[in-house]
């Protein structure tokens, strides 16, 4: 079945906390229009770009795009942005049943709101491993005042300017801000809104259950920065699927989520029906300033209303990465659902993500090149031989087995280039990626790792240098998870697996949108010779232009 939808992309003014401020969205709708479709569906979302001043493109985020790379919809490395006044037409087919999103894909337009959720059901004919009587999205994400213009700007100046923590955390694109803490002049509008139950956009979410039914909760972040501690308050959930996959269930309190993650959660409404409960997010991972973000579980029929009278809950600690590695730990593939890896691989690369410095920027680098897009597409560069595109040619190893990845990086050896790791198809690739120490002494920073195109088994984490005769040893090739984000935790690296089956160009980066801004990522691209046509709507920029 065709699933289509037409969105027109605008500035919007919105006040998602009861604070407004300039938001992307599509067709006037924040969060953007949901997408929901069966596995096997092929989505077509026609998209005028009605923003006079800047491009835009959307990713599918978990989606493999096979046969279509050119529709995954990251600017300059699958498409051209759309310019102002074009209308593209994406189409795609979505092959695996989960919860997923899809986002703004160039500069920081998934900051600015852009970004809905995409729902993959299975056909009548299949069951899910697990029952439910309902079901709830919630699409969590950290918020700030500032435009993602002033945001940018302040990444890119000497001295540099931070974006800092959030100013508040949303649930379904709802969330309070403590509009007390607003200076005096900003108080009025276009300021801080009266934050009363009359203001559609100062009431919290609202997710109704049925005392003693089973509800499914599909869980997405497309947090800017934060990573974020999800409770439901009294309330045990069985963690049952992440990014799409199945994973042996087993029971929580709470869960972290990192930004470009999905997880379906199950709970029962088996609390005292007379109340309502909270549902909240805290930041974890870094030392947090921002309140807890809040959504209303109502036990119908209580109305939606009756706000708990109990304090916000409270998440673990936020550096305490014991805990959250014992959660990451706890995620297996569900055996006879899940294929495992293959038992060998063809090829190791090791990535080192550092912050590093050029010409007084703060910037982030991979094998010390800092990414910047080049504004030939990588995807045109590759299947046209476009020459001196993609630099440095081949892309640098691991820097050193001797990097010191618990000092600062000594002295700051980046350089700006655009690199593409070719692989060839069907290849076995593993990737090791290696924490290090920040600029600043004695920090060491959490950063989600996504990569377009594919998923990939999570083979093991480790504290400190990456080994590379010791490590392999500890693999899990039984059970593990299959996804297509994982975290690094300080000063450790992690390892995973995937199959280069999927000719086309896919970016892996950072999922944290200020650090993929300041350059931590890189392009993996595969097959080059099976790259299909790219479509023209997809090229006219950069030197596809003259090759046209
Ligand atoms: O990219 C970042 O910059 C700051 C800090 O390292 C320097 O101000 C921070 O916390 C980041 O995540």
């Amino acid at each position: 079945t065709m699933v289509r939808h037409n969105w027109t992309v605008d500035y919007m003014f919105s006040a998602p906390d009861c604070v407004e401020k300039l938001i992307i969205a599509a067709n006037g709708q924040y969060p953007s229009p949901p997408i929901f479709a069966v596995e096997g569906d092929t989505i077509v979302i026609e998209v005028t770009n009605h923003i006079p001043t800047e491009g835009i493109v959307f990713h599918w985020h978990g989606i493999y795009q096979k046969g279509t790379p050119y529709y995954d919809g990251a600017a300059y490395v699958s498409q051209c942005p759309i310019n102002p006044g074009e209308t593209f037409t994406y189409k795609f087919k979505v092959d695996r049943a989960g919860t997923y999103f899809y986002h703004g894909h160039f500069g920081m337009q998934r900051s600015a709101g852009l970004y809905g959720s995409l729902i993959v059901t299975l056909p009548d004919h299949k069951k899910e491993p697990f029952s439910y009587d309902g079901e709830h999205r919630l699409l969590l994400n950290d918020w700030w005042h500032k435009s993602i213009y002033e945001q940018e700007l302040g990444l890119n100046s000497v001295p540099f300017r931070f974006v800092g923590e959030p100013q508040s955390l949303l649930i379904e694109g709802r969330g309070k801000y403590n509009c007390s803490l607003l200076p005096e002049s900003t108080a009025s509008p276009p300021g801080c809104l009266t934050c009363n139950a009359s203001s559609p956009w100062c009431a919290p979410h609202v997710i109704p259950v049925t005392p003693g039914e089973t509800y499914r909760l599909r869980i997405a972040s497309v947090a800017s920065l934060s990573t974020l501690n999800f409770i439901l308050e009294n309330h045990k959930m069985t963690v049952v699927m992440a990014d799409g996959h199945y994973v042996k269930p087993f029971d929580v309190y709470n869960l972290d989520i990192y930004s470009g993650q999905t997880y379906d959660v199950l709970f029962t409404a088996n609390q005292d029906t007379s109340k309502n409960y909270w549902a909240a997010i805290n930041v974890r991972g870094r030392n947090p300033l921002t309140p807890t973000g809040l959504a209303v579980i109502q036990y119908l029929p209580n109305p939606a209303t009756l706000l708990p009278t109990t304090s916000a809950p409270v998440s673990p600690v936020w550096n305490d990465t014991a805990t959250s590695l014992n959660f990451a730990k706890k995620l297996l593939a569900k055996p006879g659902y899940e294929p495992p890896p293959p038992k060998k691989c063809d090829r190791t690369l090791v990535l080192l993500g550092t912050q590093n410095e050029i010409n007084g920027n703060v910037k982030w680098a991979v094998n010390n090149i800092s990414y910047v897009h080049n504004a030939t597409p990588t995807i045109a560069a590759l299947k046209y031989k476009i020459k001196g595109v993609n630099n440095p040619v081949p892309p640098p190893d691991f820097p050193a087995e001797s990097y010191n990845i618990f000092a600062p990086p000594s002295p700051p050896s980046a350089t700006y280039g655009t690199p593409v790791y070719v692989f060839e198809k069907d290849d076995i690739v593993d990737v090791i990626v290696q924490n290090a120490n920040t600029m600043t002494p004695n920090v060491s920073e959490i950063h989600p790792w996504h990569l377009h195109g594919h998923d990939f088994w999570v083979l093991g984490y480790g504290d400190g240098l990456y080994n590379a005769s010791r490590d392999p040893a500890s693999f899990n090739l039984v059970d593990p998870p299959l996804r297509n984000t994982v975290a690094v935790f300080p000063y450790g690296w992690v390892a995973f697996r995937y199959v280069a089956d999927n000719p086309g160009a896919w970016p892996f980066h950072c999922h944290v949108e200020s650090h993929f801004h300041m350059g931590m990522g890189t392009v993996f691209a595969e097959g080059v010779r099976h790259i299909p046509k790219l479509p023209l709507q997809t090229l006219g920029c950069g030197l596809t232009k003259k090759h046209l």
